[in-house]
């Protein structure tokens, strides 16, 4: 188990922010005229002279170093003795200049050491050289063999520095946006499992290098002590890149896949931090020198080759070769790096070998010659213009004069390196010069731009480290703990290697840790303490391994146990999920068929609600039908109604028929019996004489007076009882005058009644009249209703004094015609009674239902239920039909008729 950081994290600022914020303060404090805040500090531009030797011994010099800082430029003319030269000594001032027997050593000392310093801190520097053709630029920069320049010795020492805190290969990988990312152990190795496949594949990948090159070693080995300055928690990676620019374009040289892609022109961008890159250059992790130099070398060949291809020289292109140092503190442990892209610092050394800066007047150059020197000579001018410009701006910094816009874009150099210039970072430039006379007038302008790059201040880069708050010295500490651990492991402690690293019991043991180095005595003792207290603690381990491995047998059997118990539920399980899939499908194959059964279902709803809407239709149509059915029967009801009324009528009126043929003839038996017994009498009586004349008389007129109302009642029921009321009357008087005793009982006056005296009728109609139901009613205030007239005393036996008959027929169109046949009853002289007609009422009911053959009546608003009322006896003659007047008749014959009888008994 490892243990986690004790110490809690502090908030860190990554580089990047650190330097946003700062140029943030610098703005806003200058912006604001604020004089609290110091300025930033600025460095001059660093030059260094060298002067190279003379090419041969017989060359004329123009140039003295007159001392470590000083050379004095003398004119050909002059140095020859010419005493008449138009052009002057001249004198000029470097921070160091080396003359000709300088060595690479002093001048990587003097020059670039400082610049590899700067790098392990975490600062950015640019070192040029600069100078004519010739001038020993490439010799300053590169070197040979025998002589190393500056870019061996400073990957030679920054190996030598950081050689005990490199990390594994991949742990830093760049992200092709000139930044870095940190890989963890796992995936680190992958990256190196997968180099070393395509190293064996033969493959794309780095650089096949023989293992030792005793070229190459020579070259490395420049045994150099380290630098100090280092920070020992921090772990270390190193990259490189190689680029040439060549007429303007900038070209990769440690690009892997052949000549022709190492041509194609890269583009130069910006990134986070506002440094300056070349976009997809290869970026080479290095782990020793001899690598760097491999890569160098490799670098070389292909610019060779390149030029080989274009035609070109070496000296006519710009090569930069960049260092960068990527550095990130270590975990609490001082083990690996802490997984946080935010704490890597990344640094970069820029070597610059800028191609040679003679006029091409001079070097008779023609066609592409002398393009590339167009070229070379309007870079290295933007160079100058650019400096010359920061100078100037520099200079009038706080001034009215508006600062001049630099123009860095204008050559591909420059734009590489505007950062630092404009940024912040130490920039460095060795001119070279070839004290030849004939370099004279280039090495004049060399060290004038040289002198006046001087004067350019830059920035100065102040270190930025990620501060996580983790101790200082834990890997000092690690190392303290694991050099106890191999020496015990040497003493026989073979468990020493199973403990794991505990930094803070060696801070416990040593008062002034981590302040001494480990191979001082402090660090001897501290490790005899360590060994001491790890022993102990590998015998207390040991004891806890034994009770562990105790438990661990009790728990490998409980396992064991479990483990067949886990067997026979496997078991279980895999029974139960057979079965499972069995029910499973089975009830697929039943969802399966719930869902034909569904659908089935569905076709059938739609089925019955179609034969629903069917079975409504029909019995709308049945329920119409019906309808009409019950229209139709209630017609034939109607129909058969008025054809039973007409029936009846018919009936009646054959029945009445009959009666009066009956009552004729009984009529004729009677008269020819009372015939019979006048002669009888006439025969048997004395007085024959006497009584034969008003006897046949009153036989005759009695005779005659039935004859006349049978024929008056064969013409006509109201002419009859018209005739009667007006014939009777007299011949009643007649009767009543002569012959009360014996003849038809006349009508005692004295009985009559006023109509102002109280009324008592006599309504005489059928058994079950047909209702009237209308509102208009006959006016009977005494009434005694009979329905049969066929004693004396029906008609004398209630006192009645009014009679009234009523009678009701229905015509063939269903109408009932309701007639009220009125009279007075007359008492006659013989105690019987008789009856004289008066007034005929007739109410006459329509039926509701229109016959379809009868037409309606023109006067029926009154809804043909009351047509007439109260007509007179003579209107009746002319309305009442032959078959009602004989009914009538034919009942108040009955009356009369009856008291006939009695009369003629009494
Ligand atoms: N300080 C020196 N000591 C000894 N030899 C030197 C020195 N400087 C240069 N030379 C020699 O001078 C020759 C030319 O030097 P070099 O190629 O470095 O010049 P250069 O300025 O790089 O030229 P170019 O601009 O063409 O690249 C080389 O053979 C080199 O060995």
């Amino acid at each position: 188990m490892k243990s986690t950081a004790r110490t809690p994290m502090r908030v860190v600022r990554t580089p990047h922010q650190q330097r946003e914020m700062r140029l943030r303060t610098q703005t806003s404090s200058e912006s604001n005229g604020s004089e609290n805040i110091p300025p930033r500090p600025k460095d001059p531009v660093s030059v260094f002279c060298r002067v190279r030797p003379l090419p041969s011994e017989g060359d004329l010099s123009c140039i003295t170093v007159k001392n470590s800082t000083t050379i004095v430029l003398t004119p050909p003319e002059q140095a020859l003795g010419n005493k008449h030269c138009v052009l002057k000594e001249t004198q000029c001032i470097f921070k160091h200049v080396f003359e000709a027997r300088a060595t690479q050593q002093e001048v990587f000392t003097k020059v670039a050491q400082p610049l590899v310093e700067n790098l392990i801190r975490g600062r950015n520097s640019l070192l040029f050289t600069y100078g004519v053709t010739g001038s020993g630029k490439t010799f300053t920069m590169t070197g040979d063999i025998r002589h190393r320049g500056i870019m061996p010795r400073c990957l030679d020492v920054l190996f030598r520095t950081i050689s005990d805190y490199q990390t594994k290969k991949y742990v830093f990988k760049p992200d092709r946006l000139n930044g870095f990312e940190i890989l963890s152990e796992a995936d680190a190795l992958l990256e190196r499992q997968q180099e070393m496949n395509q190293r064996f594949a033969g493959g794309r990948g780095p650089l096949k290098r023989k293992d030792s090159d005793p070229e190459l070693a020579s070259q490395a080995s420049c045994e150099m002590p380290p630098l100090q300055g280092i920070d020992e928690d921090n772990m270390y990676a190193v990259f490189i890149t190689y680029v040439e620019v060549y007429n303007n374009s900038v070209y990769d040289l440690l690009e892997d896949g052949g000549i022709q892609k190492s041509l194609q022109s890269k583009i130069i961008r910006e990134d986070a931090n506002h440094n300056m890159y070349v976009h997809g250059v290869t970026e080479v992790e290095i782990k020793s020198v001899e690598e760097a130099i491999e890569y160098f070398q490799i670098g070389q060949k292909r610019k060779r080759m390149g030029h080989t291809v274009l035609n070109a020289e070496s000296s006519r292109s710009h090569s930069v070769f960049n260092i960068r140092l990527v550095q990130a503190p270590t975990d609490c442990q001082g083990e690996n790096v802490v997984q946080d892209k935010r704490t890597i610092t990344v640094s970069q050394l820029s070597l610059v070998d800028l191609a040679g800066s003679e006029r091409s007047s001079r070097t008779k150059n023609t066609g592409m010659r002398l393009r590339e020197a167009g070229n070379i000579n309007n870079s290295l001018m933007t160079l100058r213009t650019c400096l010359e410009y920061l100078r100037e701006n520099q200079l009038s910094a706080g001034g009215n004069v508006p600062s001049k816009k630099v123009p860095y874009r204008d050559a591909k150099i420059t734009h590489l390196f505007k950062n630092y210039f404009d940024g912040e970072g130490q920039v460095s430039m060795i001119v070279c010069v070839n004290p030849r006379a004939e370099d004279f007038e280039e090495n004049t302008q060399v060290i004038k731009f040289a002198e006046m790059t001087q004067e350019v201040q830059i920035a100065r880069a102040t270190p930025m480290k990620a501060d996580l708050g983790l101790t200082p010295g834990r890997r000092k500490a690690n190392k303290l703990f694991k050099i106890a651990v191999n020496n015990l492991n040497d003493l026989g402690y073979t468990d020493a290697q199973k403990l794991d690293v505990d930094v803070g019991l060696v801070y416990t043991l040593g008062p002034n840790f981590p302040e001494y180095n480990l191979d001082s005595p402090e660090a001897e003792d501290t490790i005899e303490m360590l060994m001491q207290y790890l022993v102990q603690r590998i015998e207390k381990r040991k004891l806890l391994c034994e009770d562990l491995d105790a438990r661990l047998d009790n728990f490998r059997s409980l396992l064991m146990q479990r483990e067949k118990e886990n067997l026979s539920l496997r078991t279980e399980l895999a029974s139960l999920k057979a079965v499972y899939k069995q029910e499973r499908d089975r009830s697929l194959a039943l969802e399966n068929k719930i869902r034909v059964h569904e659908s089935s279902i569905d076709v059938l709803n739609n089925k019955l609600g179609n034969r629903e809407r069917q079975i409504d239709d029909l019995t709308r149509k049945l329920r119409d039908q019906q309808n009409l059915l019950n229209k139709k029967e209630q017609e034939k009801e109607h129909q058969k109604k008025k054809f039973d009324s007409k029936l009846a009528v018919e009936v009646d009126r054959r029945d009445r028929l009959h009666e009066l043929k009956h009552a004729k003839l009984q009529n004729k038996i009677r008269v020819k019996d009372e015939k019979l017994k006048l002669l009888s009498n006439i025969i048997t009586s004395d007085d024959l004489a006497l009584a034969k004349l008003p006897r046949s008389r009153s036989i005759d007129n009695l005779t005659e007076d039935k004859d006349s109302q049978q024929a008056a009642q064969q013409q006509g029921v109201s002419g009859s009882i018209r005739t009667g009321t007006a014939t009777a009357t007299p011949r009643t008087d007649v009767y009543s005058a002569a012959r009360v005793p014996r003849g038809m009982a006349a009508a005692n006056r004295r009985h009559r009644r006023s109509r102002s005296a109280g009324e008592k009728w006599i309504e005489h109609r059928a058994q079950n009249p047909v209702p009237l139901g209308t509102v208009l009613q006959p006016y009977l205030k005494n009434r005694k209703s009979i329905t049969k007239l066929t004693d004396m005393k029906d008609l004398t036996g209630h006192n009645a004094n009014k009679y009234m008959l009523v009678s009701q027929e229905a015509d063939t169109d269903g109408d009932v015609e309701t007639k009220l046949f009125k009279g007075n009853i007359v008492p006659t002289c013989g105690g019987g009674a008789q009856v004289i007609f008066d007034d005929v009422e007739c109410l006459k009911q329509k039926s509701p239902v229109p016959s379809p053959n009868r037409k309606r009546p023109i006067n029926t608003d009154n809804g043909g239920i009351l047509s007439n009322i109260g007509t007179t006896v003579s209107a009746l003659s002319a309305l009442t039909s032959l078959n009602s007047a004989n009914d009538v008749a034919s009942r108040c014959n009955v009356g009369i008729e009856g008291h006939t009888v009695k009369r003629t008994k009494v």
